[in-house]
């Protein structure tokens, strides 16, 4: 069942290391089917060398294994929130990675300070507050993406525009229309948060960037009159 997404899937997850992003199993990547209702995400704690396309699990939207001999990754409860609200993604990522974590752990929203973060993000990526104890106490990996969803409607963010976030003491989620969108979504937002620390180091006054920069290089990239490469 959903042999080629699985494939999809697992290589995706492998690009976690490849890139950089991640290291030991502080990651995991999932993609949907929509028209089934399911979404396959990698087993949890299964070292990447050993790791298989055939070790792939298929959930519901409410987190249950539909199929796959392993347990499946520890947020998938997150996923599973995260395709039932934003209903037009595709991939989900999370990661460890140490630029994004960092700003994650400063608790800082990341502002578009260049056009490396206005190519990808339509303004700054949130980040969400930390999980209160009943929130906690009641279920971590769901409640977490519930904190997720709710930070995007406060600030009344488009998730296809804005295709990721951070959690205040954790780490980042990206999303994306496939898992490889979600995964290069991830090699941004590291970036970004990099360079936006040196940009700060080098200078503490630097500005955002102004609204018609970054609509300019958004648009440019995505939206109905995108010319950018070879479309
Ligand atoms: O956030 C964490 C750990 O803090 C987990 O996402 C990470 O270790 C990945 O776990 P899984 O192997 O996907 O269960």
């Amino acid at each position: 069942m959903l042999e080629k997404l699985k494939e999809e899937v697992f290589l995706a997850n492998l690009e976690l290391p490849k890139q950089g992003l991640i290291k030991y199993t502080w990651g995991n990547v999932s993609a949907v089917d929509r028209s089934q209702k399911l979404f396959i995400i990698k087993p949890s704690g299964v070292d990447y060398d050993a790791m298989t396309a055939d070790d792939m699990v298929v959930c519901d939207f409410e987190g249950n294994v539909i199929e796959g001999k392993l347990n499946p990754s520890s947020d998938t409860p997150t996923h599973a929130v995260l395709y039932k609200h934003f209903e037009d993604i595709g991939g989900i990522v999370h990661t460890h990675s140490q630029w994004a974590t960092a700003w994650a752990q400063a608790g800082l929203d990341v502002p578009a300070m260049g056009t490396t973060h206005a190519d990808t993000f339509y303004g700054p990526v949130p980040c969400a507050r930390f999980l209160t104890s009943e929130e906690v106490e009641r279920g971590y990996e769901k409640e977490t993406g519930h904190v997720i969803v709710n930070t995007f409607a406060e600030h009344k963010l488009d998730p296809l525009e804005v295709p990721g976030v951070l959690l205040h003491g954790h780490a980042p989620f990206t999303w994306g229309k496939t898992a490889d969108e979600a995964v290069m979504n991830a090699v941004v937002l590291d970036e970004v948060c990099k360079m936006n620390f040196y940009t700060r180091q080098l200078n503490s006054y630097a500005e955002e960037l102004p609204q018609y920069i970054l609509d300019k290089h958004y648009l440019r990239k995505h939206g109905k009159d995108a010319y950018y490469g070879q479309k």
